[in-house]
């Protein structure tokens, strides 16, 4: 028995957009409810949220019986962090900070078993294997593990194009908030040289035959870049959504009941 399929990777590597949301409340209750309301993928964050392996896991566990894929991103693209992430059972990695091609090239060797990469053997142990129960883990898992690295700082975009041509990297996603600090405008995810940058940098990882990807909640910016043709494309924050709307709540119950 094979590894389980990656729908998604087979998605985007077909050209199928994919919409996602980022899922920094850290929880699997709130994975479950938003695993439930027809996103394509939940970003399970790692890197700017509290979650740790354990939490990550419990997302996995609860997203494993949803439709909504999972893709996971760690804080930093360490190899050891990427075998245990693998191990527990994920298998579309979205690695930040990532500057130049030979670490992308590392990191096509932390997901890839050798005698072609460096990823450690564990299957035994591993939900990634059902617990060895899929007979075939080692041999297959590979084919269904999606890498996608983020560039988002300059010297990430000065290399870019060698980035692209690293074999077994899957996509890159450009990260706005990070790329515009680094350009110089911080908060300014929105400002025109940082919007200009994201979009060139999208139409160099389509030329290139790569998948492309970002999360925005710009919508003029999010159909900016699905026509360039970018597919992995993740729209809202359940962090922002929840507090934003508690905020809301919170006022107009003051307004509408609040004794003058
Ligand atoms: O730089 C970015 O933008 C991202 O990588 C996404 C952010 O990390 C995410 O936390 C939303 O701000």
């Amino acid at each position: 028995m094979p590894a389980p399929h990656n729908p998604f990777k087979h998605a985007i590597t077909k050209g199928e957009v994919q919409l996602g949301c980022w899922l920094g409340l850290a929880d699997p209750y709130i994975a479950e409810i938003s695993a439930g309301v027809g996103f394509d993928w939940l970003l399970i964050d790692g890197e700017h949220a509290p979650n740790d392996l354990r939490s990550i896991v419990a997302q996995l566990q609860v997203l494993a019986a949803r439709d909504s894929h999972a893709v996971v991103r760690p804080p930093i693209g360490e190899s050891w962090i990427i075998k245990q992430l693998l191990d527990a059972g994920a298998q579309t990695l979205l690695i930040p900070m990532v500057e130049s091609a030979e670490q992308a090239q590392e990191l096509v060797d932390a997901v890839t078993y050798p005698p072609h990469g460096a990823r450690g053997v564990g299957s035994a142990l591993a939900r990634a294997s059902d617990f060895a129960a899929i007979g075939d883990y080692l041999t297959t898992a590979r084919d269904e593990i999606c890498l996608l690295a983020q560039v988002e700082n300059q010297k990430g975009m000065a290399a870019l194009d060698d980035i692209l041509k690293v074999d077994g990297l899957d996509g890159v996603f450009i990260g706005p908030s990070d790329l515009a600090a680094d350009m110089g405008f911080i908060g300014q995810a929105g400002a025109a040289e940082v919007k200009a940058a994201v979009l060139g940098a999208m139409e160099k990882i389509v030329a290139s035959g790569k998948a492309a990807g970002i999360l925005t909640l710009d919508q003029g910016l999010q159909q900016e870049c699905r026509e360039i043709g970018a597919t992995f494309i993740a729209t809202e924050i359940d962090v922002t959504l929840f507090a934003r709307n508690m905020r809301k709540a919170s006022n107009d119950a003051r307004q509408n009941l609040q004794s003058e």
